[in-house]
């Protein structure tokens, strides 16, 4: 897959809601409930970060539940990728970008957001093809005003924000206008996930999921 066409394919994805829940599950047995949750809240497109032991079997059980569009966070090698996409995921996300693992998830067909956390970085993403990114960490690099700066010089490059977002700062970055979505993991709490709280959760995604994107 051309990162060109990875783009265009994670635009579309990242088009159905406002935010992409980023999960770290420690529990598998209980990912099935929670993409359940976020799914019937209205938040389709799940990051299963690659961060415990248990990620690649929760994505295999998140791949089962109807709606869901599981894609692996946290993808740091070429092997990261090829197990990712072995339990189900359908699309990559990185922190950073090493053409190692781009030159993976284009060999393999696994749509690729790579982040970005400067202008350069996103200028070297561009030149790849790459023209949807995702800007992380975003608050700690400046937030959206840091984001919003970009879209002057770089207008062709869009942006998944992730790091720091949360559902009080979240209209700064969507009324962006190189902004499609952002990630944010206030959608999955460990608290509500350990109990079980799967109404609350859906609550969460819900409010989440009624975002404004402009
Ligand atoms: O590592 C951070 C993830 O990208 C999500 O960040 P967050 O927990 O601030 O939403
Ligand atoms: C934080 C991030 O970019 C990731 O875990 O994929």
């Amino acid at each position: 897959m051309t990162p060109q066409i990875a783009s265009e394919r994670l635009i579309a994805v990242a088009r159905k809601a406002p935010i992409i829940p980023v999960l770290v599950v420690s529990d598998a047995g209980r990912a099935a409930d929670l993409a359940q949750a976020l799914v019937a809240g209205g938040l389709y497109a799940l990051e299963v970060t690659l961060r415990t032991p248990q990620a690649l079997d929760a994505m295999r059980a998140m791949s089962e539940v109807p709606g869901a569009i599981v894609g692996a966070g946290t993808v740091l090698t070429p092997d990261d990728a090829r197990r990712a996409q072995d339990a189900g995921a359908t699309f990559a996300v990185s922190p950073g970008s090493t053409d190692k693992v781009l030159d993976v998830c284009e060999a393999i067909d696994l749509a690729m957001l790579p982040g970005a956390a400067t202008a350069t970085e996103a200028l070297y993403l561009l030149e790849r093809g790459y023209s949807f990114q995702k800007f992380f960490p975003a608050e700690a690099i400046g937030g959206a005003p840091a984001l919003k700066s970009l879209a002057g010089p770089l207008p062709q490059i869009t942006f998944c924000p992730t790091g720091g977002v949360s559902l009080a700062n979240a209209n700064s970055y969507l009324s962006l206008p190189n902004t499609v979505c952002a990630g944010g993991s206030w959608v999955a709490p460990a608290d509500l996930v350990a109990k079980g709280d799967w109404d609350g959760i859906t609550k969460l995604a819900a409010e989440a999921a009624a975002l404004e994107v402009s």
